[in-house]
Formats: structure tokens, C-alpha cells, sequence
């Protein structure tokens, strides 16, 4: 769907994109970085809205660069900030994006009814926009990206300004946008969880420069850390504080998991290989205590840069 090759944007006084090269595929995939780590920048290369000062992009297989136009035909684009006029309605508005596209009178109002309805605005939609919430309004944004019928959809922080609940429901439109139409989508946030739940795919970006890409399922893959539990006993009242000196004084670094919400019975390790497990088992057995349980911990989409900064700051450790 989408792919970049060592792709870079500088202005005067900040290099907005560095050197990107990614490959995106259909589905649903988060485009995740903190701000001003170059999202923004992207989506607007891809749509050939703003060139690249080197490197190359296709989206649909056709060259940014020189294809735009006709990237823009089967493209939605859902801008980050608040472009609506405020006096039209979200019928009138939509159905006018529709036959800025090109569809003909008819087919334009028909789509902007259904599209309208898809996103939950159909009471609403001949009522002026200036009297709708943020909820509201970025529920515009999304139908008049999706009324032409796009292969694919750029949203800009579709949740930006939405209370919880709306962002569920954003969230929803959007992973039904491909369930239910086909239609692949690349969607950016600067939270992290909520693409985690959202996306099949995410792309983390930092100071523009590509961090990783992978599928979300290998984001929350295992690690090697090990959470373990285990019952109290009489002779061992507090059973996870008699393993924890046991494998202590078997020179293993335990982690109680008090910082953990509702976790203040779990002990975390790192396991090194097979061994670790025998000798968990063997101190638990020993102890006459019982197993509740002995699991790697998934990783959450965060710990991406909370690694990333560790590993930085080792690098700058060592450097100095
Ligand atoms: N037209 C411009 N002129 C100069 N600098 C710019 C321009 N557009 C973006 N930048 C800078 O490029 C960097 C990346 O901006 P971009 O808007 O792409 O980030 P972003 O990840 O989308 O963040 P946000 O969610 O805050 O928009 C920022 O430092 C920004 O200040």
C-alpha cells in the first residue's frame, strides 16, 4: 500500500523526516510517535501534497512525487486540525467534498447519506456544524475522507480532543472502516494503547526517524521476563517473600510486582534459558509451597520507547 525509501523532509531549523524507509501493507496500521515526530509531515509527502527533500515514496504504486493527483483520487485524508466552516451543514459540506472528487449529483448524495450514517451522524447531519461537539465534528472529518470510496485512508489523530468514550467509538468506526469496507487505513496517534487495540500493524517514528515496524502481535509478543505466584503456606505465611530470599540466595534478581496494579504477589525475573524454570520449580517444591503461576509477561507497545530511551542513555553512558 504504502512504501518509502530513505525518505527525508528538512526545513530551515528541524529535519522533520530522516532517511525513512517503510513498507505498509492492507489492513489497519497505527502510525504512533510523540509530537512533532514527524506524522504530520509524512501523511503530506504521501499525498503529494509536499515534497520530499530526498529519497522516494509510493502509495498504491504510484510515485508521490510525480502522481499526486491521482494518488488524491483514491486516497481519503483526514487532516489533524479543525477545517470546517462552521455555517453549512455536515450534509452540505460532505456531499460538496463528495463532488470535489468527482462523483456525479446524485451518487454524491446518496454516499454522503450512507457515509454519514456509518460514522453515527445521520440525525444530526442538516444541522450547522458550528453547533456540533468535538465528537461531532470529527465525525465530518472522518465521512468526508470516506465518501469518495478510497482504497485508503490517511486519519491525523482521529481522537485527538475526544473524551474516553468517544475515543472507543472513534476506534471502532475506524477498525470497521476496513471490516466492513475493505478500506486500509493509516492512522496516527501519540497514544500508544490505543493503536495497540486498533491496529494489525504499527509503525513507531521518533525525531523522524523510523524506530519500528512490525505487527502488533509481535509488539505484545512474550519477553523474557517471567511473572511467577505462589500460595502462602503456615510455615511460609508470606510465600512470595520466602521465594523471593530463596532464589536470592541463589543469585537470582527478583522484582516483586508491587508497582503493578493488583499485582503485589507477583515476583518478576528475567528468565536465562530453561535453567531458570528448573530452578524456580526446585525452590517452590522446596519451599512445600504451590505454583499459582510461572508466565512470560507480554510487552505493551510502550516499553518500545521506554527501551529505546534506556538503550540511549546506556549508549550515551558508555560513550562518556
Ligand atoms: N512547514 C513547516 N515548517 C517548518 N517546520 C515544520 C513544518 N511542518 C512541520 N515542521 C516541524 O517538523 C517536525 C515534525 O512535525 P509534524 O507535524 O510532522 O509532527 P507530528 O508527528 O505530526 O506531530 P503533531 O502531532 O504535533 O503534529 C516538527 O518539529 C515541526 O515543528
Amino acid at each position: 500500500m504504502i512504501v518509502t525509501e530513505s525518505l527525508s523532509k528538512r526545513f530551515p531549523r528541524v529535519t522533520a523526516l530522516d532517511r525513512l524507509s517503510v513498507d505498509v501493507g492492507p489492513g489497519v496500521t497505527g502510525l504512533v510517535g510523540a509530537n512533532g515526530a514527524g506524522k504530520s509531515t509524512l501523511i503530506k509527502i504521501l499525498l503529494g501534497l509536499s515534497p520530499a527533500t530526498e529519497g522516494r515514496a509510493e502509495v498504491l504504486g504510484l510515485d508521490v512525487a510525480t502522481e499526486g493527483a491521482a494518488i488524491r483520487e483514491r486516497v481519503g485524508y483526514m487532516p489533524e486540525h479543525d477545517c470546517l466552516p462552521p455555517d453549512v451543514s455536515a450534509t452540505e459540506f460532505v456531499v460538496h467534498m463528495a463532488r470535489m472528487s468527482g462523483l456525479p449529483a446524485t451518487a454524491a448524495r446518496e454516499r454522503t447519506a450512507d457515509t454519514l450514517r456509518h460514522v453515527g451522524l445521520y440525525e444530526e447531519r442538516y444541522r450547522p456544524i458550528g453547533g456540533y461537539s468535538t465528537g461531532m465534528k470529527q465525525r465530518v472529518k472522518l465521512a468526508q475522507a470516506l465518501v469518495h470510496d478510497p482504497q485508503l485512508v490517511f486519519l491525523d489523530e482521529p481522537t485527538n480532543g475526544l473524551d474516553p468514550v468517544g475515543r472507543d467509538e472513534m476506534l471502532g468506526l475506524i477498525r470497521r472502516i476496513h471490516t466492513d469496507f475493505g478500506i486500509s487505513v493509516l492512522v496516527t496517534s501519540h497514544l500508544l494503547g490505543e493503536l495497540e487495540r486498533t491496529c494489525d500493524h504499527v509503525v513507531v517514528v521518533d525525531g523522524g526517524k523510523l524506530l519500528r515496524s512490525s505487527s502488533t502481535r509481535d509488539f505484545t509478543q512474550t519477553t523474557t521476563t517471567l511473572a511467577i505466584e505462589v500460595t502462602d503456606t503456615d510455615e511460609h505465611p508470606d510465600g512470595t517473600r520466602a521465594v523471593r530470599e530463596a532464589l536470592h540466595a541463589r543469585g537470582v534478581t527478583v522484582q516483586d510486582g508491587s508497582g503493578l496494579p493488583g499485582a503485589g504477589h507477583i515476583l518478576l525475573l528475567t528468565a536465562q534459558g530453561e535453567d531458570t524454570y528448573d530452578l524456580v520449580r526446585d525452590v517452590i517444591a522446596d519451599l512445600g509451597l504451590g505454583l499459582v503461576r510461572m508466565e512470560q509477561r507480554r510487552h505493551q507497545i510502550a516499553e518500545v520507547f521506554t527501551n529505546d530511551d534506556a538503550q540511549r542513555k546506556e549508549a550515551v553512558g558508555h560513550g562518556g
